[in-house]
């Protein structure tokens, strides 16, 4: 559906996008992540047409898309800067597409009726924009951008504003909408939960390239560098000598699993893997502030030698602060992440 063959945008000597490869299948829910600065809006506007590359080619159903105007790539724009028409009405706003389609009065009606349907605001047609909750508007939004039938639907931070719990349950709702109606997405977001629960794969960037690609769950699994694993807020990154089973650290030895990248590299210790004993066995640490996460609590440890370090205890588990434990890792929680970019 969707590729990008080595997109370059370049903004002064900086490179904004630097080769970027990716493609996106028909059907396919791809989610872009990163840091502020790292590309991720330029990306969208390269693809959309309002960015122009400066090399490599964006390619739409196998064609190039060098010269084709915003309106003729057949997307579906859901952009912050793309707000609602606040003078007009609900429907009119889902209907602004079909307008420009040239699209007949009693289709766009039937179509209008049907999209809000879909987004769980049946008969809001002559509702007031300004009148709509942010969820409202929202989904008002996603109405306006799937109403003609685009190929490929793009999102910039799409539940952005909204507060956290209806950004959680919208996103649920678009998933299963998505899916439904088979649309393809290509979403930006700086919020890894949003990303997560919304894609089949997620693309992370940094500083203009692509930093991993794959599943949610592969990586978050195996982050490909320390870079990805701290952008997930994985803290317990050090630096490491792998020899066989072992990995040599700051902290001290730590186990790490059979078939592991042997020699110099970085490695992570989830927290969920950092086990709290008693205070003779394995690394010493003075137990530090305790965060209540809901199903469980994070504790910040002070360690005798090297990093601070996170762990994951249960909540009827955790240590008081000030008190003096021992630390000893779990080599499932273990992951060596090969010491590249
Ligand atoms: N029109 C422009 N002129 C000059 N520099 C730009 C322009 N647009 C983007 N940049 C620069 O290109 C880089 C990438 O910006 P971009 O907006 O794509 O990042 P982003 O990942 O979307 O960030 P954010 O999450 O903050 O929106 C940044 O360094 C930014 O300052």
């Amino acid at each position: 559906m969707l590729t990008l063959e080595s997109a370059t945008v370049r903004f002064g000597d900086r490179a904004a996008l630097d080769r970027v490869d990716l493609e996106v299948a028909d059907h396919e829910i791809v989610c872009v992540l990163g840091p502020s600065g790292s590309g991720k809006s330029t990306l969208l506007r390269l693809v959309a047409g309002l960015q122009e590359p400066d090399g490599g080619r964006v390619l739409l159903d196998g064609t190039d898309q060098d010269g084709i105007p915003v309106h003729r790539r057949g997307l579906g724009l859901m952009f912050q800067d793309h707000q609602l028409f606040p003078h007009r009405d609900v429907g009119a706003n889902v209907a602004f597409g079909l307008r420009m389609h040239g699209v007949g009065r009693g289709e766009q009606d039937r179509r209008v009726a049907e999209l809000l349907d879909l987004v769980g605001l049946p008969g809001a047609e002559r509702r007031a924009v300004a009148a709509l909750s942010g969820g409202e508007q929202q989904r008002v939004a996603l109405a306006r951008a799937l109403a003609p039938s685009p190929r490929l639907l793009m999102l910039d931070e799409p539940l952005g504003q909204l507060d956290r719990s209806l950004r959680e349950r919208l996103v649920v709702e678009l998933r299963a909408l998505f899916g439904r109606l088979g649309t393809t997405v290509l979403a930006v977001t700086h919020d890894q939960g949003e990303a997560f629960a919304l894609a089949d794969r997620v693309v992370v960037m940094r500083e203009g390239r692509v930093a991993q690609v794959g599943t949610p769950l592969e990586v978050w699994q195996r982050p490909a560098s320390a870079f990805v694993a701290r952008f997930l807020g994985f803290d317990n990154v050090v630096e490491a000598t792998v020899e066989g089973e072992a990995a040599d650290t700051a902290w001290g030895e730590v186990p790490v699993p059979a078939g592991s990248p042997q020699g110099a590299c970085d490695l992570l210790v989830r927290p969920a893997g950092v086990r709290i004993g008693a205070p003779e066995k394995g690394l010493r640490c003075v137990v530090g502030a305790r965060t209540f996460r809901g199903s469980h609590v994070a504790v910040t440890l002070h360690p005798e030698h090297g990093p601070l370090l996170e762990a994951e205890c249960s909540l009827r588990g955790t240590p008081e602060e000030g008190e003096r434990v021992g630390v000893t890792f779990d080599a499932p929680e273990c992951v060596v992440l090969p010491a590249v970019f």
